[in-house]
């Protein structure tokens, strides 16, 4: 244990590189790229710091060329389940008793590794295998990670510095325990940074994980992997397995040391798991925590004072960067009828403008949604809208398999505020506008509110500050992360703190010292230096 009161290293936000045209950096990125998609990388599970393969070899292709084979990963079977939890446990004592500045290290010299070496490593991976252009895998899998590592360390120390205070004669303290048993990880396929967050920063807390990772992820998790033991991460602290979803729930879930679960991904999974929880509930040694953050329908709302370019900019970068594959995606608009022939006609230029197709080629702005499930559901969204009296498909609406799965940004206009795509998650590059009448602001602010079951993050454009304040009230509940006169996506870590509430998960949000909370159990000490000698009270004389 540490003689001192050591602080942690400042932090600030990872610079975001520019990968300028021409530039070493893209070159080096571009580089890297190439040479992986061409390795058959064969990536196992890690368990107890081993690595584990199995005789049902997956193949990996990419969204952006189904047909090409990057490499293949080893499923596992509910025994890999247990041994999973087995090493989890069996790491569990030594990792509690280490000090907190060897937890810190090992996050912060992972930090650095993605920083430094492992920066191409890890972004080409996620372009590869989730189909993300140069600069939406630099703020995802480079910069948002190591934002989240460093952060979280700082946010760790300051929770430990939060002490009660203590009257005259005695002292109070209070230590921030892991939790009792094992942390359950699992993670969606949009972001390696949350993929990477969940899991590690359970761990920094003291606390031992089996993480279960996307099988659409499972490129940029490996590299995780590697990173982490480069860092020192000692084994069996986390476990990466690779098996199915339902099946690795009903199992961990049902386990008497199950202690906490940090998911991410869609809503219906996590009230499924949710069910799974309450149902064991008599079989636990404690009450898991539970922390979800699922899915949305982020809106825009435009007041008729706003900037039509600031709306037109926001609309097409919130609802098309990484085709539309952020929880926090604009995804549903509300224009005033006196702004949008303006906003429709700036926003049609820009689309235009749009490239579309490989990563590989970093001019492209969209690429690929992730997997042929994600392409035919976006296909159902167009071609129903084609076909309704009530939607109609104003830009865009194409979509192409030929290669790789290929939707093209596109709008719907809906006259009906409850129709499909303006009250369904879709998680494409779809954004459904609904045009209301400039008088009607106030029900307008109404329909937001209330049409959806969500409340992840929504926008406000106006120039009007009384507009701006009254949305703000009337949409108080309405999202997790407001933001005014900007895009509804794109939070950074230590600036934005993100999550929602209603059908959006627990509003934990991640990266800040909220989340880390859920992680630890308080124990309360209070020591008395001179203890009493008698019972009675003075005036008992
Ligand atoms: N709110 C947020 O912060 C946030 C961030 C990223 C993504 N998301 C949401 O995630 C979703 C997209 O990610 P996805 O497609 O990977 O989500 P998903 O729910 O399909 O999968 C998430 C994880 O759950 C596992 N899983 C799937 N079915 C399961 C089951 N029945 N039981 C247990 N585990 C199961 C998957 O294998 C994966 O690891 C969207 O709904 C999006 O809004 C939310
Ligand atoms: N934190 C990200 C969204 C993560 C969900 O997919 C954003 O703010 O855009």
């Amino acid at each position: 244990m540490s003689k001192a009161i050591s602080k942690v290293p400042a932090v600030i936000n990872e610079p975001v590189k520019a990968y300028i045209p021409g530039s070493d950096e893209v070159k080096s990125l571009i580089a890297t790229y190439k040479k992986m998609w061409k390795e058959k990388t064969e990536i196992p599970m890690i368990i107890g710091g081993k690595e584990v393969k199995t005789d049902k070899k997956i193949k990996l292709s990419s969204p952006q060329d189904h047909q090409h084979n990057f490499g293949f990963y080893f499923e596992g079977d509910m025994s890999h389940v247990d041994q999973a939890i087995g090493s989890a446990l069996a790491a569990k004592s030594k990792w509690n008793a280490l000090g907190w500045e060897h937890r810190a290290s090992i996050f912060l010299k992972a930090a650095e590794l993605i920083a430094g070496p492992y920066r191409d490593i890890i972004n080409a991976a996620t372009m590869i295998g989730q189909s993300k252009n140069v600069h939406q895998t630099e703020i995802d899998a480079a910069c948002e990670f190591i934002d989240f590592l460093r952060f979280n360390v700082e946010f760790m120390t300051e929770m430990y510095a939060e002490q009660p205070v203590s009257d005259k004669g005695i002292w109070n303290r209070v230590e921030y325990r892991p939790l009792e048993g094992f942390c359950f990880a699992v993670t969606p396929f949009n972001f390696t940074a949350i993929s990477g967050n969940l899991p590690t920063c359970m761990a920094l807390m003291g606390n031992v994980v089996v993480w279960k990772p996307s099988d659409k992820q499972v490129y940029s998790a490996k590299v995780i992997m590697d990173v982490l033991k480069e860092a020192g991460l000692p084994d069996g602290v986390i476990n990466m397995i690779f098996t199915d979803g339902k099946e690795t729930a009903e199992k961990v879930l049902a386990h008497p040391d199950f202690a906490g679960l940090h998911f991410t991904g869609s809503t219906k999974v996590f009230q499924g798991m949710w069910k799974m929880i309450g149902d064991n509930i008599h079989n636990y040694k404690s009450y898991p925590r539970i922390v979800g953050e699922t899915g949305g329908k982020d809106f825009v709302m435009v007041h008729p004072s706003a900037n039509v370019e600031a709306v037109a900019t926001g609309l097409v970068r919130g609802a098309f960067e990484y085709q539309g594959q952020k929880c926090s995606a604009a995804s549903r608009a509300y224009i005033p009828k006196s702004l949008w022939n303006d906003v429709k006609a700036v926003m049609e230029a820009q689309i235009k403008t749009i490239k579309i197709g490989s990563p590989e080629d970093p001019s492209n702005f969209v690429n690929a949604v992730i997997d042929k499930n994600s392409f035919e559901k976006c296909k159902g969204y167009i071609d129903r809208a084609n076909a309704a009296s009530d939607a109609n498909v104003i830009i865009g609406g194409k979509y192409d398999d030929s290669k790789g799965w290929f939707v093209h940004p596109t709008v719907i206009e809906t006259i009906n505020p409850y129709y499909e795509s303006i009250v369904e998650e879709i998680f494409g590059p779809i954004l459904t506008v609904y045009i209301y009448e400039d008088e009607n602001w106030n029900e307008t602010l109404k329909l937001v509110d209330t049409s959806t079951q969500y409340s992840l993050t929504g926008s406000i454009f106006a120039q009007d500050r009384y507009a701006i304040e009254e949305a703000y009230k009337a949409l108080e509940n309405a999202s997790g992360n407001f933001y005014i006169n900007d895009k509804p996506t794109g939070a950074v870590v230590g600036q934005q703190p993100f999550g929602g509430s209603r059908a959006s998960g627990t509003n934990d949000k991640a990266g800040s010292k909220m989340n880390l909370l859920r992680w630890v159990s308080v124990r309360s000490i209070k020591e008395t230096f001179v203890s009493p000698k008698d019972y009675k009270y003075p005036y008992l004389g």
